[in-house]
């Protein structure tokens, strides 16, 4: 599904959540969609699943806008961070009222999941643990099937074989049938390898748009005597240094076959880093830029 962004503002009294953001998910991708705490991405996909209404802008998904569109909602499905589902119905009746919902709804894999998460079907919401609920979570999101589905931070409480069960299956599904991922969290070293596309917001703007393989292949971390790093960065756009004992590794645009070439030692800098350093101040990364 197309989705298409364009001058899109939202705010909250003077609290600008999101400050005019523009740009086209074009492909079913799995996106990481990051950011520091308040940056606007609940904001943005309470937007995109129709929940919230924005205050000027276009948001449009194959040329119709969410919000009210009751046809366009049953290709979205949103999995919050808690209280996706009424606290006094049983883990059945959610799986029901889901599978009522969406047309694309997979009941294998839904069963599948609630047996891997150990589910008890007869259990109220409001008895679950906050893994469990986290685990019904993404049980509706994977078996929802939605061509547009999005995860915030979608796993509260759950232990860490959990959630990598939940990565493993997550691309299984993906691999098995491409739709558009959205993928919202702070867990970014976890995730990283599954973005395919990441954006980063702050402060309400998108300051990045890129593949996860372009900012893979472009940003590399030098190490070497101090010298020869500095040599080796004078030309380049260096976004951290650090000193220790004669050595030098500096954080750089480039890519790593270059670094080889000078014998320096180069790796690559996880997502993570890159998100933090963007985020410090206010910084795009030059040519792999925030709009295509
Ligand atoms: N319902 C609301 N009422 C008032 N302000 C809000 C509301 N929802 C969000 N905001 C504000 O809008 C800004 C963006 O919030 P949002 O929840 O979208 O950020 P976020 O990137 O999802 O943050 P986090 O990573 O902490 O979840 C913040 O400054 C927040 O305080």
């Amino acid at each position: 599904m197309n989705i298409e962004i364009r001058n899109l503002m939202k705010k909250y009294k003077d609290n600008t959540a999101l400050n005019n953001i523009t740009f086209t998910l074009s492909e079913p991708k799995i996106y990481g969609l990051l950011g520091r705490n308040g940056a606007g991405k609940t904001t943005f996909m309470e937007i995109l699943s129709g929940q919230i209404l924005a205050d000027s802008g276009q948001i449009t998904i194959d040329g119709e806008n969410p919000f009210d569109n009751q046809k366009l909602t049953e290709s979205i499905c949103l999995i919050k961070e808690g209280n996706n589902f009424k606290r006094d119905l049983k883990v059945k009746h959610i799986l029901k009222i889901y599978s009522f919902f969406y047309p694309t709804w997979d009941q294998v894999l839904a069963d599948k999941l609630i047996k891997i998460y150990s589910l008890n079907r007869h259990l109220k919401i409001k008895t679950l643990s906050k893994g469990m609920e986290s685990a019904l979570g993404i049980v509706v999101g994977l078996a929802s099937k939605a061509p547009i589905t999005i995860f915030d931070e979608p796993y509260i409480g759950l232990d860490a074989a959990a959630r990598k069960k939940f990565y493993e299956i997550l691309l299984e599904e993906y691999e098995a049938e491409k739709r558009t991922i959205i993928f919202s969290t702070h867990l970014i070293d976890e995730v990283s390898l599954l973005f395919e596309e990441v954006l980063i917001l702050q402060e309400g703007e998108l300051i990045l748009k890129e593949e996860a393989e372009v900012l893979r292949d472009n940003t590399c971390a030098v190490t070497g005597s101090v010298d020869e790093v500095e040599s080796f960065i004078r030309d380049k756009k260096v976004f951290e240094k650090k000193q220790l004992a004669g050595m030098m590794t500096a954080y750089v645009y480039g890519n790593m076959a270059e670094a080889d070439a000078h014998g320096l030692n180069a790796e690559g800098v996880p997502i993570q880093e890159l998100m933090i350093y963007l985020t410090e101040e206010k910084k795009t990364c030059g040519s792999m830029s925030k709009e295509k």
